[in-house]
């Protein structure tokens, strides 16, 4: 048996803070798995170095749902995105362990593919609407067949995820969370307009997406997704915050615009009704943060019990080890939606050397054995933890709203 003989965590930053852990078996084979929560990474950091590590030596690689069970289990405090990014860690290195003796790809322990390539969607960002189309229409030539709509909001400049997400990655004056402005009012007149000029000039066939970044009550995202139907938008993300899940109920009573949720859920618990009473359309939990491939697995059985298809998280905060085990999931099941596919600087791409291509729109994992995805030490060591946080925002009158 493959036993483990050791592990350790690597903290890197080629434009993000990236967390992954590598455990070392006796056979002389290694996986790696990312551990990365933004904002956080040194407390999963911890979390793995403390008092998971010690509990791996010495037991058998191959008992993948064994060992997920007793970190689960075992740990008596469940749930939460510091312990299940870390337990998602061990996880996918494992997989990635196994498919390496086995000679096979990821995807082929997990059933086979199911598709020939991974639909994805980009990110076409701008500080106007011309802007926005401008990079959508870039995207298009490129191939992609779904992209994520973001633009200005007048008076709004540098609030996250609505026009320019670089803004994030980029040096701040301060490694503290930035401060930014926010306007329900002046975001709702703003976004249909974005996506009525979408149609006109990307056309019907492009499958368009928006991200609400958790920002809207329940009625107030009922009321956009309905201003937004004439569009046939393929999703509309993360309408309200989701600790509610009940709340979901108002927005489907009055839109057909299709829901997606769960980038920040930690586990099948976190959306359990959402997916049960069909209040959703699409679930965006991925491998780093809802407890690796083996829980998400379970995750997208269930959901496909009520026709929820996935959308996994895909961006540049989840580092390549995280595309390249959802890449794989996506491949192997029957309910994949989309996924999500930001791309991450060429840095961070030379520290992780990848199997994965992109081609047409499509992503695919590769032949390589395992996750085939690897990490460059002596690359990762040039590039030391930098402190840094996603923004938050403030309302016109100085209190603080959701993101
Ligand atoms: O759907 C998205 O890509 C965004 O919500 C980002 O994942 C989030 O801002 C964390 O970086
Ligand atoms: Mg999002």
């Amino acid at each position: 048996m493959p036993k483990i003989i050791a592990a350790k965590t690597i903290v890197t930053c080629p434009g993000r803070n990236f967390v992954t852990l590598k455990i070392m078996t006796s056979d002389g084979v290694y996986g790696i798995g990312d551990a990365t929560l933004n904002g956080r990474e040194l407390a999963v950091e911890a979390y793995l170095s403390q008092h998971v590590i010690p509990c791996l030596i010495g037991r058998d690689a191959h008992q993948i749902e064994d060992i997920w069970q007793y970190l689960y289990r075992g740990a008596y405090w469940r749930r939460g995105p510091v312990t299940m990014a870390a337990i998602a860690a061990v996880d996918m290195a494992l997989w990635d362990i196994k498919g390496k003796i086995a000679g096979l790809p990821v995807y082929q322990l997990l059933g086979g593919a199911c598709r020939s390539g991974v639909m994805v969607y980009g990110h076409a960002n701008g500080e106007t609407i011309e802007e926005t189309l401008d990079n959508a229409a870039h995207y298009a030539e490129q191939g992609y067949k779904a992209i994520r709509l973001q633009t200005g909001v007048p008076g709004m400049s540098g609030t996250y995820g609505v026009s320019k997400d670089k803004m994030f990655y980029e040096p701040a004056d301060s490694d503290l969370p930035k401060e930014t402005i926010w306007s329900t009012e002046r975001y709702l007149r703003s976004t249909p307009a974005l996506f009525e000029a979408a149609r006109v000039r990307l056309g019907d066939d492009l499958h368009l997406l928006h991200d609400v970044h958790h920002r809207l009550t329940p009625i107030e995202a009922g009321r956009l997704g309905k201003d937004l139907e004439p569009y046939r938008l393929f999703w509309m993300e993360d309408a309200t915050p989701a600790e509610n899940q009940a709340s979901f109920r108002i927005i489907r009573q009055h839109t057909t615009t299709p829901l997606a949720v769960g980038e920040i859920f930690n586990s099948i618990w976190d959306c359990k009704q959402l997916i049960e009473e069909q209040l959703i359309d699409y679930i965006r939990a991925t491998a780093v943060h809802a407890g690796g491939i083996t829980h998400l697995k379970k995750l997208a059985s269930f959901a496909d019990l009520h026709h929820v298809r996935t959308g996994c998280h895909g961006a540049t905060d989840l580092s390549p080890v995280c595309m390249g085990a959802a890449l794989h999931f996506d491949l192997s099941i029957p309910n994949f939606g989309v996924q999500e596919y930001m791309r991450h600087t060429p840095e961070t791409d030379a520290v992780f050397p990848h199997a994965y291509t992109f081609s047409d729109g499509m992503l695919h994992p590769g032949e390589a054995p395992g996750l085939g995805v690897d990490i460059d030490e002596d690359l990762a060591a040039k590039y030391p933890y930098k402190r840094a946080y996603l923004p938050v925002a403030r309302r016109l009158d100085g209190s603080m709203h959701d993101w």
